[in-house]
């Protein structure tokens, strides 16, 4: 197990505080409740940097998903994942995390 993967998981946060990154200069995305900072990968990403932006700061579940991302599209997401939604927020509600 990656513990890089543990640690990111521990932070929480809000649809709010997703929304604010939703540009080239800082942009998160929600999928499947993990949240992940994909500002770096924009430049690489091989359906190009528009189609993301079009889903900065939101929670792309269902863009991500339309597009029959490979596996390792899917797998490629750990390497920019920063946390998760608060439960709050959650839709999947798989987490067994314990708010702060
Ligand atoms: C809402 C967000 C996203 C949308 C709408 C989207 C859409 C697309 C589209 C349309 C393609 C096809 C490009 C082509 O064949 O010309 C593609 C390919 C790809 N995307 Fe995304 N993408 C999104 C986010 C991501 C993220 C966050 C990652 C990984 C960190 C990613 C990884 C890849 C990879 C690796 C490919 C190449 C094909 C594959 O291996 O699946 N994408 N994406």
């Amino acid at each position: 197990m990656d513990n890089r993967i543990i640690e990111a998981s521990c932070h929480l946060f809000s649809l709010d505080e997703v929304s604010e990154h939703c540009d080239e200069t800082s942009c998160w995305l929600v999928i499947e409740d993990k949240v992940y900072d994909v500002t770096k990968f924009l430049s690489k990403h091989p359906g190009g940097n528009d189609v993301i932006l079009e889903n900065a700061g939101t929670d792309a579940t269902i863009a991500f998903g339309d597009k029959g991302h490979s596996k390792y599209g899917i797998k490629l997401l750990e390497v920019y994942l920063i946390g998760e939604l608060i439960e709050k927020d959650r839709r999947f509600k798989t987490s067994n995390k314990k708010e702060p």
